[in-house]
């Protein structure tokens, strides 16, 4: 079977190949034998006796490179040099930098950014708080807080493993929308340490998006910290995933022709992602929503430790339906997974209604796979890259952040969020609407700035902006017109 070319694995081989006994078309024979798909051949050097090539090759997995090399090895008259991963060569010595934006040239320059010069604008601050604003990096950077525990699908895998996926929020959060954001992995799983760091290390930020923490102490530390901060505290895998997948269920019942309120959901992982998502479903107009968690759906009749499902019960399952996901799935119209990979069966998906929506984003393996799904489904969607529809929180945190900076928003609240929503939405004209594009792209240009300009005006019309209007510009490269002493 032959290798989708956006797969997620590509490996670069470097061969010598003996002129006189090596043969490119039996390397070529053996990468195609054991299904790999060469995708690039680059001619490193040439000797009279050797070439040395890099063959770069999309596989499978990390397995199937290793069985490709094992083949190659065989090949008389080739050496296979090293392999390497390109996704993880990206990772080489991190992924972010930090760089000043004036060089220091000369003792004046240097006396002006450092002491003695500095100290008079740390006076001017220390007499005027609000000044850090105009004179700091405060205005335009963002802290990426994790502790590790629910990273990605991959669960509390730490908070040194969680770096690499914050510094590829950090990269999004520049790129997209020119927020300059540090990512900060934090050694402890304790709810008061952590909102202590958080409120501690506050006064360099903007902002605070809080990522990857489980639930239920997630909520505890978002709540907290909103209460006692004056900056924006933003959950991202409660609200921006929220917000996304709103924005694509919008477009989706557009396809299917089916209303808001008529529709039965069912949402498997009740945990940051889930909860956030029932409530801005809910708060959207969806009356029949099923939760399901590990022990099945979440109902009245059962008594739960974890106060959050408690709530949850009570504002969900009309029905109180109980039992496993395949139990409570039957007539669904909308299938939204934020919980584990592959627990959603083609059997189950077929005992969906008609016109079934399945939004399968657990991260980085689905609930179900997409081309296992696809048959039987009208709309699919995933939270990865490498598939149509990919409903993943990029589409929101960026503009979200560059709006609550530019305005100065002392929060995120419901009504910026449901904004942010159908500005996403909004983007995919109805002409072009169609079953594999019922979300924007990622690196669709108008995103942020549509998701910005909507955000700003929810955050006026709800009095929690506090620049006045017309002075919310966008704070990235921004001159200052006149700094006061
Ligand atoms: N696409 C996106 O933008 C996006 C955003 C946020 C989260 N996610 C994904 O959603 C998943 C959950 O993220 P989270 O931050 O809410 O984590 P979380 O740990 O807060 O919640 C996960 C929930 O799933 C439940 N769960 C685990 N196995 C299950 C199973 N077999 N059946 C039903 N429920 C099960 C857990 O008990 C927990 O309640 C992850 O895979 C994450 O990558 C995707
Ligand atoms: O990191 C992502 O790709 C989305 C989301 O924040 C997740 O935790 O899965
Ligand atoms: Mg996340």
């Amino acid at each position: 079977m032959a290798i989708p070319s956006n797969t997620n694995m590509n490996v670069i081989m470097r061969l010598q190949i003996d002129k006189e006994l090596g043969s490119f078309g039996a390397i070529a024979a053996t990468i195609g034998g054991t299904g790999g798909d060469i995708v690039g051949i680059d001619v490193i050097s040439s000797s009279k006796t050797s070439t040395t090539r890099d063959i770069t090759v999309n596989v499978y997995d990390q397995n199937h490179a290793e069985l490709m090399k094992q083949a190659i090895e065989k090949i008389e008259g080739v050496k296979v040099v090293f392999v390497s991963d390109q996704t993880f060569l990206m990772h080489l010595g991190g992924k972010i930098e930090t760089q000043p934006k004036i060089p220091i040239k000369n003792r004046d320059d240097l006396s002006r950014v450092y002491t003695p010069g500095v100290a008079r604008v740390c006076t001017a601050i220390a007499e005027e708080q609000s000044k850090a604003y105009s004179l700091t990096i405060k205005r335009n950077t963002v802290a990426i807080i994790s502790d590790g525990t629910a990273v990605l699908g991959l669960g509390d895998i730490g908070p040194h493993a969680a770096m690499p996926v914050m510094e590829g929020k950090a990269m999004l959060f520049k790129q997209l929308a020119g927020v300059d954001a540090f990512p900060l992995c934090l050694d402890t799983k304790d709810t008061e340490e952590i909102i202590a760091i958080v409120k501690a290390i506050a006064p360099t930020f903007g902002g605070i998006n809080l990522e990857d923490i489980s639930a239920p102490r997630c909520f505890e530390i978002e709540q907290r910290l909103k209460e006692e901060l004056d900056i924006p505290v933003f959950h991202d895998d409660q609200h921006g995933t929220a917000v996304v997948i709103l924005a694509a269920l919008l477009n989706a019942l557009k396809i299917t022709g089916k209303k808001i309120e008529d529709i039965k959901v069912v949402l498997t992982g009740i945990g940051a992602a889930g909860i956030a998502c029932a409530k801005i479903l809910t708060a959207a107009g969806v009356r029949n929503l099923v939760g399901v968690d590990r022990y099945g759906a979440i109902n009245r009749s059962e008594h739960y430790e974890n106060d959050s499902w408690t709530m949850f019960a009570a504002m969900t399952n009309p029905d109180n339906l109980t039992g496993s996901l395949s139990d409570v799935i039957a007539g669904a119209d909308v299938f939204i997974g934020v919980s584990a990979p592959n627990i959603l069966k083609v059997e189950d998906v077929k005992r969906m209604a008609k016109d079934p929506i399945v939004f399968a984003m657990a991260n980085p393996v689905p609930e179900i796979a997409p081309e296992a799904a696809e048959p039987h489904v009208r709309v699919m969607a995933t939270g990865r890259s490498d598939y149509p529809n990919q409903i993943n929180n990029v589409l929101c945190f960026p503009g979200v952040f560059r709006a609550a900076l530019d305005c100065r928003a002392t929060e995120i609240n419901e009504a910026m969020k449901i904004a942010a929503a159908k500005a996403i939405a909004s983007i995919i004209e109805e002409d072009e609407l169609s079953e594999t594009y019922i979300i924007p792209s990622v690196f669709n240009s108008k995103v942020v700035e549509r998701v910005r300009e909507a955000v700003i005006q929810a955050a006026y019309e709800t009095g929690v902006a506090r620049r006045k209007r017309g002075e919310a510009k966008r704070e990235a490269g921004a001159e200052e017109a006149a700094i006061t002493m």
